[in-house]
């Protein structure tokens, strides 16, 4: 059947700050406690939507979620009413307020895995969220992007939403970051390339510096709930040594669409036996292939090259969604131009400044879910979170009208902020129809 892949893009919350609480991701690390700008972020996404949506890719919008979380502090022992809860933690604890106030929600591709119906047992499309299990200010993010997925997604004849796996390490699951679907048309069944970094079973080669946040247990559990035709699933290994210079995710070292598999040489453990695999699998499967002289795992992390967007055009030709620092290193910049003259599907090259995001560790990839739909599971869609111009202006006002241009984290103490949050998210419930889909709405 024919389909196609729509991006649903996180809008960047209120409380977007630079806290420090990814050890493993060297951006969240290097840039703890610089000032950041929840205003600028939020346009830079909302801009990257809509230059997408305008060159006739769909385009969805996924809700942030409310911040601080005042429930997850309660269960840590800060009591009172809502501001005092806020208030106590502050003084008691600031580094527990910073990860129960993260706008961590906003990447997206973390939400969940997605399985297209063309790939799935009972023919549904299946989203299983994320459990995030690795991070503390992650890990609480999964039940509101379930409500939110719900409301996005709600047409059961059409959808499953699966909730997140058991919240313990043997289960870590980062969703789609981790996973790829190779193929020929979008609405044609695929092979889903599930990507793991170690197995709780086995004493295998793990990461000596930085953790592993996914396991092979998760992504097979994943496979399990999406109903992914066992025969079309291939799990590989991260290679150990590149999450210790930095690849905390998959999506930072390697990126597919349909026959292509764009990566680092050293993406993968067993990375030739991969490539067997896929070719015995995927009818005119290409690895476009970046060797380590070209580009280091190194720049490849500071660049995010890998983290990127590609996107088919209706002719089958590519285009590269890349984030402006890929642009601003002159080897990498060289490599990309190469890449387009070369005999591949890659014809173009779009640059985005996603500058905000990005000194969190979130590139134009880890901003979007993928989800493929075909005509009638579009249609099933809750029509009011897809970006076109209305929808594009309105946001901006919303975001002008609530966001702060300057944020650190001894702001995050003022009982203003929450205040503001709320209002502001209410309003924007109504925006997208979402319903009641955060706890202080209910
Ligand atoms: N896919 C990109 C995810 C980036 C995210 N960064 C963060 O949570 C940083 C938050 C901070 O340090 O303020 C992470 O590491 O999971």
């Amino acid at each position: 059947m024919k389909a196609r892949e729509v991006n649903f893009d996180g809008l960047v919350g209120l409380t977007h700050h630079y806290a420090g609480l990814s050890f493993g991701n060297e951006a969240s690390t290097k840039h703890q406690y610089r000032v950041s700008n929840p205003r600028l972020a939020a346009k830079q996404g909302l801009l990257k939507m809509k230059a997408l949506a305008d060159a006739g890719f769909p385009q969805g919008v996924i809700a942030p979620q409310e911040r601080p979380n005042v429930p997850v502090l309660r269960q840590l022992g800060f009591t009172g009413n809502d501001a005092q809860v806020v208030e106590r933690a502050a003084k008691q604890a600031p580094q527990l307020l910073s990860a129960a106030s993260s706008a961590s929600a906003m990447w997206v591709a973390n939400a969940a895995t997605v399985s297209p119906s063309a790939d799935s047992l009972d023919g549904k499309v299946h989203l299983t969220v994320a459990n995030l299990n690795n991070k503390f200010h992650r890990a609480s993010e999964a039940p509101t992007t379930e409500s939110l997925l719900h409301a996005i997604f709600r047409n059961e004849r059409y959808f499953s939403v699966h909730g997140a796996l058991p919240q313990v390490a043997m289960f870590g699951d980062e969703g789609a970051a981790n996973h790829n679907r190779l193929g020929g048309a979008y609405g044609s069944p695929s092979v889903q390339l599930f990507v793991y970094g170690r197995e709780e079973a086995k004493a295998g080669l793990i990461p000596a510096r930085y953790p592993a946040r996914q396991t092979l247990e998760a992504s097979q559990a994943v496979a399990r709930l999406n109903q992914v035709n066992p025969e079309r699933v291939v799990y590989a290994q991260q290679n150990p040594a590149v999450i210790d210079q930095g690849v905390f995710h998959n999506d930072v070292i390697a990126v597919s669409n349909r026959q292509v598999l764009f990566c680092h040489e050293q993406a993968f453990l067993h990375q030739h036996e991969l490539y067997t695999a896929l070719r015995e699998k995927v009818s005119g499967f290409m690895a476009l292939e970046v060797p380590v002289n070209r580009v280091s795992v190194t720049d490849a992390v500071s660049t995010y090259l890998f983290n990127s967007q590609l996107l088919s055009r209706d002719d089958g030709s590519m285009m590269l969604i890349l984030p402006e620092e890929a642009r601003q290193h002159a080897g990498v910049w060289r490599y990309l131009n190469e890449l387009l003259e070369a005999d591949n599907p890659i014809s173009e090259l779009k640059v985005f400044d996603l500058r905000e995001s990005m000194a969190n560790g979130g590139g134009p990839a880890c901003l979007r879910l993928r989800v493929v739909l075909t005509e009638a599971e579009q249609q099933a869609v809750n029509p009011a979170v897809m970006m076109n111009d209305t929808l594009f202006v309105t946001l901006n006002s919303w975001v002008d009208r609530w966001y702060r241009d300057r944020l650190t984290q001894a702001d995050l103490a003022d009982p203003l902020l929450l205040r503001e949050g709320r209002e502001a998210l209410d309003e924007l419930t109504r925006i997208l129809n979402l319903g009641s889909v955060y706890p202080f709405q209910c």
